[in-house]
This record gives C-alpha cells, sequence and structure tokens, in this order.
C-alpha cells in the first residue's frame, strides 16, 4: 500500500493531493491542515473526483497518527504572517517556529518514512524539520533548486528550439537569492553549453535573467505559485515509491560543507541514497561555498 500525507493544503499542498488523486499514484492520502474546514473541503472535493476517475485513493483528513506507516510526508505549509507580508521568501521566525510545532506532532505519530519539505526558506526549514522529528537525514530533504532547475531548462530550451527534455544540468545552492547555474554541469543532447557558445552566441547572462524573470512573473501575476513545484513534488514521491534513483537538485545534508544546500542527490526508496557529486569550476565551487555560509548563517540566527 502506497501512503502519502501532506501538511499545509494551500496552493502548493491542494495541487499536489489533487496530482496524487488524478494520477492513481498512492492508495491512501491524509490531509493535515491548521483550517479544519479548508481539509474536509479538499476531502469532499476529492472524493467526488474519484468518482470519474478509474483509480481509487482513500482520502483520510485531520489525523497524524494515521501518518505512522505513511511512505513519505510533504510539508508545505505557510504561517499567516509570511502571506500577509506578501514577499517570495516566507517569514523565518514564524516558519521555523511552525515547522518545530508539526515536526513534534510527526514525531509523536512515530512516523519513519521519507519527509519532502516544500517550505521556505527550504534548505533551512528542512534542517530544522529533520532536527526536530529527529530520523536520519536522508530520511528529510527538500524541493530545493528543481523549479529553477526547470526554469533555466525551459529558457535554454526555448533559445535552441529543442526539447527541454533534451537539456540537462543543475541550479545549486539556496532556493533564493544565492542560489546559481552551473554551467559547467549543463549540457544539450550531450553537447556542453561551452561546447555550443558559440554556435549559438549564447548569452549566459540573459538567459539567467530571463529564467529569473519568468521566475518572478509567475508569482507576482497570481501571489503564489503552484504547478510546477507541485510537478516537481509529485516526481520526488514518485522516485521515494518506486525506488527510482532519480538524480534532482534537493535540499540534502552535505557532509562536506556540513549543511542543507541544494545539491543534485540520488532519490530512492528511503530518500537520499548519495550525493551526484561533479566537479564543478573554481568560481562555482565558490559560489556553493556563499551559499552555504547563507544558510549558516540563517540557520544560526535562530538560537540569537
Ligand atoms: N519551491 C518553490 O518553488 C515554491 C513554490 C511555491 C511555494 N513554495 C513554498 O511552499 C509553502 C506553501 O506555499 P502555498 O502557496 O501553498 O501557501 P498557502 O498560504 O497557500 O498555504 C499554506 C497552508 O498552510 C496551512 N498552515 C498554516 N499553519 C499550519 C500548521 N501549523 N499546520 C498545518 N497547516 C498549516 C494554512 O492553513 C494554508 O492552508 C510556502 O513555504 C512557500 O514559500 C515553494
Amino acid at each position: 500500500m502506497r501512503k502519502v500525507g501532506i501538511i499545509g493544503l494551500g496552493h502548493v499542498g491542494e495541487t499536489i493531493a489533487y496530482t496524487l488523486v488524478s494520477k492513481g499514484t498512492v492508495d491512501q492520502l491524509v490531509l493535515i491542515d491548521v483550517d479544519d474546514k479548508r481539509a474536509l473541503a479538499q476531502q469532499y472535493d476529492l472524493v467526488n473526483t474519484i468518482t470519474s476517475l478509474n483509480t481509487s485513493t482513500k482520502i483520510i483528513i485531520q489525523d497524524y497518527a494515521a501518518l505512522k506507516n505513511a511512505d513519505v510526508i510533504i510539508t508545505s505549509f505557510r504561517s499567516t504572517e509570511s502571506k500577509q507580508n506578501g514577499n517570495l521568501t516566507d517569514d523565518f521566525a514564524s516558519s521555523v517556529t511552525i515547522a518545530q510545532q508539526v515536526g513534534e506532532k510527526i514525531k509523536s505519530s512515530e512516523f519513519n518514512g521519507v519527509i519532502i519539505n516544500v517550505n521556505d526558506p527550504n534548505e533551512a526549514s528542512t534542517a530544522i524539520l529533520q532536527k526536530t522529528v529527529s530520523i536520519p537525514q536522508n530520511q528529510v530533504f527538500g524541493i530545493g533548486t528543481c523549479v529553477e532547475t526547470q526554469q533555466i531548462k525551459s529558457v535554454i530550451a526555448e533559445q535552441l528550439q529543442v526539447s527541454p527534455h533534451n537539456v540537462s544540468g543543475f541550479v545549486y545552492g539556496e532556493r533564493g537569492e544565492s542560489n546559481f547555474i552551473a554551467w559547467s554541469t549543463f549540457s544539450v543532447s550531450g553537447r556542453s553549453m561551452n561546447d555550443i557558445h558559440d554556435d549559438y552566441q549564447l548569452n549566459f547572462e540573459k538567459l539567467e535573467m530571463t529564467a529569473k524573470q519568468q521566475a518572478w512573473s509567475s508569482f507576482s501575476g497570481r501571489g503564489y505559485s503552484n504547478f510546477s513545484v507541485a510537478t516537481c513534488t509529485v516526481k520526488l514521491i514518485q522516485a521515494v515509491l518506486s525506488d527510482e534513483r532519480l538524480v534532482m537538485p534537493v535540499a540534502v545534508y552535505h557532509p562536506g560543507i556540513e549543511t542543507y544546500i541544494s545539491y543534485p542527490a540520488i532519490i530512492g526508496l528511503s530518500g537520499i541514497r548519495s550525493l551526484m557529486v561533479a566537479k564543478l569550476t573554481d568560481l562555482e565551487q565558490g559560489q556553493l561555498i556563499t551559499a552555504s555560509n547563507f544558510i549558516k548563517q540563517k540557520i544560526e540566527s535562530l538560537s540569537n
């Protein structure tokens, strides 16, 4: 039996729930939100949806105890303070408080599966969740720079007039200001970006700027974004459930850097199997250290 829990049923959580149900990815779905009416409304809506599908999913709501034997938990909550400030970045102090409260409840349920954290600030809040729930680091990871990686892939694909499926490579660092496109890891149909750079007269800075503008437009036009992050999350859930060993740039504990950071990792049944270590350029290595310092400062600011 495949069982997934979602804690936080806002724009992101409800899109993940609908996607899992419509694809028939799971047998049981546990939905939890601080707002009882919201959880009940989604349960009824999804149960009605299932009557028109060829698949079946049992929907359970507001029951932390039901998470005990879940394979995966998604954390996708956001504090009211964060919502009110209207920024891309969540209010850190209130996000931490909720992460600790929710983490304690997950711990009490005796859950021992994989947690995929969608909340922002992603790397720091993933570290806090892992510490609070007290399950091994490989079982707790965040969405990291999956969406940023999608964004630059689609911009490169558009520029070169190829399918985005032909583009590979990763954005590293931190979901936020200190992430960076590791151009040395990017290739299109087997040709490195440096190799095709002259043929297509590519301007890396312009490509990066376009990706950032598109990211901002997709958020600011509605005040939230949900489809791309939910799609990445469902891909990660499937990778865990099927022990796929998929490589994605997630927020993962990096023992060499001693912090959670967005870095490509191999994902399977027990979460992170290992990091996918690439030889970055000196510049990229420096950017990785800058990002790690930024994340560490954020986590340390908690104790001040
Ligand atoms: N990585 C990405 O690309 C990306 C994209 C979008 C959103 N996000 C992040 O995902 C998170 C959710 O975003 P959203 O747009 O769905 O937010 P939202 O405001 O629409 O929904 C948040 C939900 O969390 C619930 N909630 C609040 N406190 C809770 C608690 N203690 N327990 C359970 N539920 C609680 C709220 O009632 C609400 O339903 C945010 O942290 C956001 O920054 C990340």
